[in-house]
């Protein structure tokens, strides 16, 4: 039974307050059920004593994950013999035995569990001061260099709660040792840390970077994208509109008590327009958390769950915040309710439900809902209203060639170019309607032609080193340069993806939207 009582680090991450006398018995796992479950189970009831004897009175009794131990088997009821169980503990221990239990969701618990607690404490995700206080907290004994702003750090930190920061600081520590063991060559990384080390802004950037891959890898979890708006080219209307309604309220968090903040933009227009890219832009930008859902992703065959998964994206968001989530092919999760035709009224549940999240969402600034579609007039009009998606955004076509040079730009950043490339001849050789993402497929065409004619002059040159006994040249020996015949290549097999039939049902509908 000792080796399941720990110390409170999950808690109190640096121990427990050293000004507290009283200890913290953690108490999880096998510990738990053994005493709750005994062989047999024919007797019930936890012999608090075992974990709480007259010697370590008085103490805190931490109950960790209870769901765990209420539904071992994942089952979707609780054991009702371990709630008796615990009920029975919790009304024997000892006056002197503070029990405390933790629960990553209350409703993970039924409605008689909870009862048996007294206070019921509900821990929010940190938000960016409380963010900074805590690494404040946690920095004093280390040393930082001069360069660190845990203001800064705090910012980028959108999402994180206290074991996260921990990790955050130690990784950092790390970062820093390697930083000094690469410099110092020779010496070893315990003798510079037995020595001292000072933690610099570097070592918090690559700490965070670490982190976040970390995060990624764990499914679905929203983090902070990598999309600047030199990445957006063109759409400076639309991207003013969104940063006024998603910058202002975070900058001045007082207008939400004015009722001036917005909860939701609806961008709207045809496909490859740079809905969804756009949507990253403001999350990188604002230094929000990014959380991504595709309609149709949410729709689940079994009675209940497709509400439960729309609740549960708000769940993730609100404890990712400040966090935009942003909504894809929004129609398909939000038809017109009474005609979606699916003989259970799921669809009308699952409107019901992203309006009552939306509703909620108003009194905080930290939670932000961007959604898509190119169907506007297909979605439920109550979406509409103020409070949920009320600023409506036409993202359209790049019609003229000042902003198609600008999407061209920015596609083009991450290339290289050689001398040769005119991007004003290009675009003057393409058709007048193209979106963003046929630009794209245009400059992905343009450098596999350029990849294929690299090949062709390795295969070339191997031919002639061969005969010659010349050195070989490989792929990696000098840098991939696009040229303008490349895309000359590319232009050849070119079809922009929306005809003009298309495009003139888009612009009727946002002429109707803006008329109504
Ligand atoms: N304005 C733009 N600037 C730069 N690249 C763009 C732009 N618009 C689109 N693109 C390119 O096209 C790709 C697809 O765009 P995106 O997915 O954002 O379109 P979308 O409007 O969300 O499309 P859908 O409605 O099909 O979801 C982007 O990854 C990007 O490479």
């Amino acid at each position: 039974m000792d080796s399941n009582i720990f110390t409170c680090e999950s808690l109190f991450p640096q121990g427990p307050p050293t000004n507290s006398p009283i200890p913290c018995l953690l108490v999880g796992g096998d510990a738990l059920w053994n005493s709750l479950n005994p062989p047999g189970l024919g007797k019930t009831g936890l012999d608090v004593s075992g974990f709480t004897s007259e010697v370590l009175q008085p103490c805190v009794l931490l109950l960790q994950n209870l769901q765990v131990l209420l539904r071992p088997r994942g089952g979707a009821d609780e054991d009702g013999r371990v709630q008796a169980a615990l009920c029975q503990l919790l009304h024997s221990a000892p006056s002197r035995v503070a029990v405390v239990a933790t629960v990553r969701r209350p409703r993970d618990l039924s409605a008689g569990t909870m009862a048996v607690f007294i206070h019921q404490v509900e821990l929010d995700t940190p938000t960016e001061e409380q963010r900074r206080a805590m690494l404040t907290s946690l920095s004093r004994g280390i040393h930082l260099g001069r360069d660190v702003d845990l203001g800064r750090v705090a910012k980028l930190t959108a999402g994180l709660v206290l074991g996260g920061l921990c990790a955050l600081l130690s990784e950092a520590g790390r970062a820093s040792c390697r930083r000094l063991v690469e410099i110092c060559s020779g010496r070893t990384e315990k003798d510079l840390c037995s020595s001292g080390v000072t933690i610099r802004n570097q070592d918090f950037i690559s700490a965070l970077q670490t982190l976040q891959e970390v995060q990624s890898k764990a499914a679905g979890s929203p983090k902070i994208p990598d999309v600047h708006w030199e990445d957006v080219g063109g759409l400076q209307e639309v991207k003013k509109e969104i940063l006024d309604t998603v910058q202002l309220p975070l900058q001045r968090p007082e207008l939400l008590s004015l009722g001036l903040s917005r909860t939701g933009v609806l961008l709207y227009g045809p496909p490859g327009t740079g809905k969804t890219l756009l949507a990253k832009a403001v999350a990188t930008e604002c230094s929000m958390t990014f959380l991504s859902v595709k309609g149709p992703e949410l729709i689940n065959m079994y009675v209940g769950q497709s509400e439960e998964n729309v609740r549960e994206v708000f769940n993730r968001a609100r404890s990712a915040a400040p966090c935009v989530v942003f909504f894809d092919e929004l129609d398909s999760l939000a038809p017109s309710r009474g005609h979606s035709g699916d003989s259970g009224g799921v669809m009308d549940r699952v409107v019901s439900q992203l309006l009552a999240e939306l509703d909620a969402l108003h009194s905080t600034a930290s939670v932000f809902v961007i959604g898509a579609t190119n169907r506007p007039d297909l979605l439920d009009q109550s979406l509409l209203r103020p409070g949920r998606f009320d600023k409506l955004v036409y993202v359209g076509i790049n019609e003229d060639r000042d902003s198609q040079l600008q999407v061209l730009q920015a596609i083009v950043r991450k290339f290289h170019l050689d001398s040769t490339v005119n991007l004003q001849e290009v675009l003057e050789n393409c058709p007048c309607h193209m979106t963003g993402a046929d630009l794209y497929a245009l400059c992905s065409d343009a450098m596999t032609a350029a990849v294929k004619r690299k090949i062709a002059l390795i295969d070339q040159r191997k031919e002639t080193s061969q005969e010659q006994n010349m050195q070989i040249f490989s792929m990696n020996d000098s840098r991939l340069l696009v040229s303008m015949d490349d895309f000359k290549t590319a232009l050849e097999n070119f079809h922009p993806s929306v005809s003009e039939q298309e495009l003139i049902r888009y612009q009727n509908i946002q002429q109707k939207l803006t008329t109504t």
